[in-house]
């Protein structure tokens, strides 16, 4: 790379960092990766790292004062505009202490020359999604329209698709646009899956996700919510929640087939383990307040249940 002096981290080293991130917090999303071919490995590897560094920027906000998060936030932002418009990034910062974001944004640099059809809007999307949730408190209206829960799980996760559909590849004649629909719908499917299992944790944090408006339909106040109790009103609004989740799968599974044949199998893996845990909360009477370790951990980890930290009630 030009400008850097020996001791200044290689691309190579770039990635590596990349790779150690995704291995350290995504443990079954990087074992997929061992079976990608290296290049494509490596990509997948800096999107998660860079999205990442988002996320730990917003979950370290509520203890950061609200210029600080906004400065972070505006940081990766002008970083995007320097990747995609091909100014190579990270020279003045590259000395043997370059910060994990310098290393990661210079991997991603990479990524976007050496991949057709990346765009910046799914970066830029995710940025928006992020800042909404050092919004305080997290609450949604609706789940369609401008601000709503949809274009939150957009911002959060369907861009996830829209940033990893280049690196997997379409089917031969298959455009990206044919793929982004179905990429964009599993990443809110998934979204909307993590909300429902995490949906009592995420209260008593006053984080609700669930559209008021959903809640008002079945009568289910944001104390009941908090409070964790599960009668028949919950039992139906989780229902219905979950009817719109797997509507999501559903419009997700028929685009599989637009990808490439080798990342068919484990798009479609992920789709299905993500889904049992809708599943899950059904077998479990609705209950993702009490049984979270048993929805997410039995069913996507271990595939173990850990009966030691199962609660007297399970
Ligand atoms: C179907 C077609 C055509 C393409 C697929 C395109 C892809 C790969 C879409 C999926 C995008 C994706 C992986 C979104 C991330 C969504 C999400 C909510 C991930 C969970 O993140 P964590 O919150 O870390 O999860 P856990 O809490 O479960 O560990």
């Amino acid at each position: 790379m030009r400008g850097l002096d020996s001791a200044s981290p290689s691309i190579e080293d770039c990635y590596a960092r990349c790779r150690e991130i995704t291995a350290e917090y995504a443990k079954s999303f990087y074992f997929a990766t061992l079976f990608q071919p290296q290049e494509e490995a490596r990509a997948i590897h800096a999107l998660y790292a860079w999205c990442r560094t988002l996320d730990e920027v917003v979950d370290a906000a509520a203890d950061e004062a609200p210029e600080n998060v906004q400065a972070q936030l505006q940081f990766q932002r002008e970083s995007l505009e320097a990747i995609f418009s091909g100014v190579e990034i990270g020279v003045a910062e590259t000395a043997t202490s370059c910060p994990d974001v310098c290393l990661i944004n210079r991997a991603l640099a990479d990524t976007v020359t050496r991949i057709p059809d990346m765009s910046i809007s799914p970066f830029l999307d995710m940025i928006k999604g992020m800042e909404s949730d050092t919004d305080r408190p997290v609450r949604y209206e609706a789940f369609q329209g401008v601000g709503g829960l949809e274009e939150y799980a957009y911002r959060v996760a369907g861009t996830v698709g829209l940033m990893t559909i280049p690196v997997l590849g379409t089917e031969e004649g298959v455009a990206f646009e044919e793929a982004a629909e179905p990429g964009v719908a599993l990443g809110i499917a998934l979204q909307l899956t993590n909300i429902l299992r995490d949906v009592g944790e995420d209260a008593r944090r006053d984080r609700i996700y669930l559209p008021a408006e959903d809640l008002r339909l079945f009568g289910v106040t944001e104390e009941k919510l908090k409070a964790g109790g599960i009668d028949p009103a919950w039992r139906l609004l989780m229902e219905s929640e979950i009817q719109l989740a797997l509507a999501f799968y559903r419009k997700a599974e028929l685009g599989v087939g637009t990808l490439a044949p080798a990342a068919r199998l484990p798009v479609q893996l992920a789709l299905n383990l993500y889904r049992e845990i809708l599943y899950g909360v059904r077998s479990n009477g609705y209950d993702n307040y009490l049984q979270r370790a048993f929805t997410s951990k039995v069913r996507t980890e271990t595939a173990l249940p850990d009966r030691t930290s199962q609660p007297a009630a399970a």
